[in-house]
C-alpha cells in the first residue's frame, strides 16, 4: 500500500481562556491515502473547521504532528488548495483574474501563456467557459463557488481542503457542484479532506466518512468506508440497499454515540491511529446541525 499523503498524529488545539486552556480538539488521529476523498462530519461546534484549518496551516496546532507527503509541516502552502463556504473573490477582478492571482504567485517561473491556459482550463471545466471575464458581482453564488473551486484546482496542489463548500447553495446547485467536484477530483486524483454537515453529501462524495465526537476535546469517534463504486451515479447510489444502512450508521453515531470517546475506552496508543471500522447499524435523523 502506498504511503499516506497526510498523517495527523495526536493533533490537538487549545485556546487560552481566563479559566485556563479550552481544549477544542484532542489527539486527532487520521491518515489519508493518495487520491482518497475523506469527509469529516460532527455536530456544530465540535471542531471540524479547526481540524481543517490546522491541516491548511492556517491555525497552529497546540500539540501533535502533521505530516504531508512524508514531511512534517505546520505552515500554509500552495501544496494545499482550500475552498471555504464563501469563495472570497476580489470584487474588482474578473473570475479569470481572481484565478490568475494564485496561479501567477505559484507558477511565476512559467510562461504567461501557460499560466493563462491553466486558469482558462479550470474555469472551463467548472462550467465558466463563457463567464470567466465577468466580475464576481455579475455572478450567482453558485458561479462564484465554481470560481473558488477552479482557483483551488488551478494551483495543482497535493491536497484539496474543503470547508462546507456548498453550505450556502440551494439543493439543485449543490448537487450540480458536487458532480463538478467529483469529476475534477477523478481527473486530478487529488487527496481530499472535506468538512460537511450534510450526511447525504458525505456518503455520495466520500471514500471514507470520519465522525468526530462532540467537543470539547473532540477526537475521531468512528470511521465508515463507503463501498459504492466509482464513478458514482447519484440515482444508483440512492437506490442501493446499502445506502440507508450507511446513512443510519452515520445518524446513529451523531444522535446516540457522538458523546462517547474511544480514547477513554481504549488507552491512546499508536494503534489507535487507525480507528476500527464498524459495520453499518440502524438508526436515523437528517443532518449534523
Ligand atoms: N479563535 C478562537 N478562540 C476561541 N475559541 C475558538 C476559536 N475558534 C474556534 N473556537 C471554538 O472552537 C470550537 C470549534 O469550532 P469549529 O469552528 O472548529 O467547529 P465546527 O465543528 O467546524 O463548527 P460548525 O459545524 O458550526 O462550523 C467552537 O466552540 C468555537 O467556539
Amino acid at each position: 500500500m502506498s504511503a499516506p499523503v497526510l498523517e495527523l498524529f495526536k493533533l490537538s488545539k487549545a485556546y487560552p481562556t481566563p479559566k485556563g486552556p479550552a481544549v477544542i480538539v484532542k489527539e486527532f488521529n487520521l491518515n489519508l491515502a493518495p487520491g482518497e476523498f475523506v469527509t469529516l462530519i460532527g455536530h456544530s461546534g465540535c471542531g471540524k473547521s479547526t481540524v481543517l484549518s490546522m491541516v491548511a496551516g492556517l491555525t497552529d496546532a497546540t500539540d501533535g504532528a502533521m505530516i504531508l507527503s512524508g514531511r512534517e509541516t505546520n505552515v500554509a502552502g500552495p501544496d494545499r488548495g482550500v475552498v471555504f463556504q464563501s469563495p472570497c473573490l476580489l470584487p474588482w477582478m474578473t473570475a479569470f483574474e481572481n484565478v490568475m492571482l494564485g496561479v501567477d504567485q505559484v507558477y511565476f517561473t512559467a510562461p504567461k501563456a501557460e499560466r493563462r491556459e491553466l486558469a482558462e482550463y479550470y474555469l472551463s471545466v467548472v462550467g465558466l467557459g463563457n463567464a470567466m471575464h465577468k466580475y464576481p458581482g455579475e455572478l450567482s453564488q453558485g458561479m462564484r463557488q465554481r470560481v473558488g473551486i477552479a482557483r483551488a484546482f488551478a494551483l495543482q496542489p497535493k491536497m484539496l481542503l474543503l470547508d462546507e463548500p456548498f453550505g450556502m447553495l440551494d439543493a439543485l446547485t449543490k448537487m450540480e457542484l458536487q458532480e463538478v467536484l467529483l469529476e475534477l477530483w477523478r481527473r486530478n486524483k487529488l487527496t481530499t479532506l472535506m468538512v460537511t454537515h450534510d450526511v447525504d453529501e458525505a456518503i455520495f462524495l466520500s471514500d471514507r466518512v470520519v465522525m468526530m465526537t462532540d467537543g470539547p476535546e473532540a477526537e475521531v469517534g468512528d470511521i465508515l468506508t463507503i463501498p459504492f463504486e466509482r464513478p458514482r451515479n447519484r440515482a444508483a447510489v440512492l437506490a442501493d440497499p446499502r445506502y440507508q444502512e450507511i446513512r443510519n450508521h452515520l445518524l446513529t453515531f451523531l444522535n446516540e454515540r457522538s458523546h462517547i470517546r474511544p480514547s477513554r475506552i481504549t488507552p491512546p496508543t499508536m494503534e489507535s491511529v487507525t480507528v476500527p471500522e464498524r459495520s453499518p447499524v440502524p438508526g436515523g435523523a437528517v443532518s449534523t446541525h
